[in-house]
């Protein structure tokens, strides 16, 4: 690539609609995520983040728009889609498989970075809901995807695993890897390289104080 040209998006989603029967919720969303960008998807209860995301995912069909990916995707979805009568460890064993991938190496190395390693052999039904959420971003993050979508990723997390999940998230970064995170809070709007306000169902960007990204929503 060129010295000062913008990189191809990973993620690029154009003029997005969706209503649930007569309700509208995304009325023209557009949005453009590049390598190694970091982006927080910002909005009130309600305002269609988690509708915007389940759409980028490919989850939900939307009415009208397009959504374009280009690389491998994480989804980490509000809601934990664990079985409850499997460990920790046998999550990641069914997720390695599922992804075929040679071995748990990955897996263990995201459960000690994100400081749950003493749960290895315990049944997610029976862990906490911020555990449950560790081991929720664990699955998403195990085949090291390209774009990494994050619906409320922190919520949960006591301080200490706030600061580790922004080192796991500094080091993705670092390799090039897109994240988008949606939230109603964003405590550091330093640590984004780019901020969207989810209003009336369109993404509107704010400036943030890095430089040297591309910012375009
Ligand atoms: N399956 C559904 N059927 C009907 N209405 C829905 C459905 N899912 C979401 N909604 C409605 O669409 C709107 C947006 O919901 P969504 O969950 O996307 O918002 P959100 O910004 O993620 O909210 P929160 O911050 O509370 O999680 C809400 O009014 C919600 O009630």
């Amino acid at each position: 690539m060129a010295p000062g040209s913008t990189p191809a998006p990973v993620l690029q989603a154009h003029d997005i609609h969706k209503s649930y029967g007569r309700h509208p919720v995304l009325r023209g969303a557009d949005l453009t995520v590049t390598p190694g960008q970091l982006v927080a998807v910002v909005g009130e209860n309600g305002a269609g983040k988690s509708t915007l995301l389940k759409a980028l995912a490919g989850t939900l069909p939307v009415d009208s728009g397009e959504v374009a990916l280009t690389g491998t995707l994480g989804h980490c979805p509000q809601d934990p889609v664990l079985n409850a009568s499997l460990t920790v460890e046998q999550h990641l064993h069914y997720f390695a498989a599922a992804h075929r991938l040679p071995d748990l190496d990955r897996g263990r190395e995201l459960v000690d970075l994100l400081g749950y390693e003493r749960y290895l052999a315990s049944v997610a039904g029976e862990l906490s809901g911020g555990t449950r959420q560790k081991l929720n971003l664990t699955l998403a993050l195990l085949h090291d995807p390209d774009v990494l979508l994050l619906d409320e990723p922190y919520q949960g997390f006591d301080w200490d695993t706030y600061l580790r999940f922004w080192d796991l998230v500094e080091g993705l970064r670092a390799r090039g890897k897109a994240i988008v995170v949606i939230t109603h809070l964003v405590f550091e709007q330093d640590r984004f390289d780019l901020l969207a306000d989810l209003t009336d169902g369109r993404l509107t960007p704010r400036t943030t104080s890095k430089e040297g990204h591309h910012v375009g929503a």
